[in-house]
């Protein structure tokens, strides 16, 4: 959060007054700061620059064109999860060679696409998937490269929705029998067995955990390597967290710390897939107060961005700051209120029980730590058009995506003949 900052009684994005952006694109409005996202992306990288890695940003986090060319600008790869995320990632232009596919339901055409581009692997779910891809690869006459994504059953400390590594997820494939899904894939005639891959969970604030997963990948690693299988790539996957209000999570030196002596002797890429960590505190959604209302138990501050905007804190209980545009609310009285938005759903909140200053309908709030899972989950519900993205370097404000309209809302649309 860094880079919102108030200057001269407002809130400023680098130094552009949120106010000048709201005043061009309207609320609500998600806006991202560039010397944040670079600064996170460096800091990552330089971390790890003691062994040789591959940082494949998570795109789900948020796959806006220009924050992926901005990524791959400085070196980044991604970590995909569908056919949609590959076409985003090449049109930005990440080199193929820098993208890894994950996902535990990847279909047949998105694998074609993905070995047509000659994508760096796949990281593999399961053995149904390890034949689906031998088989497509073997209808195109090519190999593919994979890795294959072990669940550890370590328990990551999170959100159980955000938790990927426990032995009850549907992700990876259990580490008992990995050994045995190794053999499987060796034996196939279009697979080379690349690496290993570890994603344990999202928001985690202790090391410990990365330690964990690691240790027991690479105790794998070992015995695949004895059976002849040279292992070439161990994916950390992401995982970081960051600060939403007063989560201390360790930085990626504090990481790389923690990891380098693991694998240092190994002669392994190391591959990460941070998401969060880069893009979660580089962005804001802003939004304006269209009423205040108190009810029978509560007051309630009604906004114009919903959880169709902002998804977290309806479907996780997730904690965003909320601050004024406005710096001379910050010392207004305060109340207990709920700030909700206009869909028509009781869970439609963007923060519940929080004690605000009282800032006047009219007026705008900053939603901070928005910028990783807020654009990207947001919906067309309650058929409301989705929020514009606006990306600032300095004293420039640029529009990377545009409010949508109602004409957008349906598209593709189509009334049968028999209801004319
Ligand atoms: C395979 C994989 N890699 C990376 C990530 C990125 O996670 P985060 O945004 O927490 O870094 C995720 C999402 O949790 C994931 O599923
Ligand atoms: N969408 C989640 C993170 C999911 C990570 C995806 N594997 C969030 O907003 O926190």
């Amino acid at each position: 959060m860094e880079d919102f900052q108030y200057r001269e009684g407002e809130l400023y994005c680098e130094d552009v007054p949120v106010s000048r952006i709201i005043k061009e694109y309207g609320t609500p409005c998600y806006i991202y700061s560039h010397a944040s996202l670079l600064r996170q992306y460096r800091a990552y990288d330089s971390a790890f620059s003691g062994i040789p890695h591959i940082i494949a940003f998570a795109m789900k986090a948020n796959s806006n064109l220009a924050i992926l060319r901005l990524m791959a600008k400085e070196g980044s790869g991604v970590d995909i999860v569908s056919g949609g995320e590959l076409f985003r990632a090449l049109r930005a232009g990440v080199p193929p060679q820098k993208i890894v596919f994950a996902g535990v339901g990847k279909n047949p055409d998105e694998i074609r696409d993905a070995l047509k581009t000659d994508i760096l692997m796949f990281n593999v779910e399961s053995s149904a998937e390890l034949q689906a891809i031998n088989d497509v690869a073997a209808s195109m006459g090519v190999r593919a490269r994979v890795a294959l994504r072990i669940n550890p059953d370590i328990d990551p400390k999170t959100h159980p929705y955000i938790s990927t590594g426990l032995k009850k997820s549907k992700f990876g494939i259990a580490a008992d029998r990995a050994l045995e899904e190794f053999k499987l894939a060796t034996s196939l005639k279009h697979i080379e067995v690349v690496g290993v891959h570890k994603h344990i969970g999202s928001q985690l604030t202790e090391v410990t955990p990365f330690v964990e997963a690691l240790k027991k990948i690479l105790g794998l690693v070992q015995q695949v390597k004895a059976h002849g299988t040279d292992i070439r790539y161990i994916n950390i996957g992401g995982g970081l967290g960051i600060t939403y209000s007063d989560e201390k999570p360790p930085k990626p030196q504090d990481l790389a710390a923690a990891i380098a002596p693991l694998v240092q002797h190994l002669n392994c890429t190391l591959i990460m897939e941070p998401g969060r960590n880069i893009v979660g505190n580089a962005g804001s959604l802003i939004t304006r107060i269209l009423y205040t209302k108190q009810g029978e138990a509560k007051r309630f501050v009604i906004v114009d961005a919903a959880m169709n905007d902002l998804i977290r804190p309806s479907l996780y209980g997730a904690y965003h700051e909320i601050r004024p545009v406005q710096q001379r609310f910050v010392q207004a009285a305060t109340h207990m209120v709920d700030v909700v938005g206009p869909v028509c759903e009781s869970g439609d909140f963007l923060a519940k029980d929080r004690t605000l200053p009282e800032v006047p309908p009219g007026e705008f709030l900053a939603v901070m730590s928005a910028g990783a899972y807020g654009f990207v989950m947001s919906s067309n519900y309650n058929s409301r058009p989705r929020s514009p993205e606006v990306l600032v370097r300095g004293g420039e404000a640029h529009l990377i995506r545009a409010r949508e309209t109602y004409e957008d809302l349906v598209k593709g649309e189509a009334i049968p003949a028999f209801l004319n």
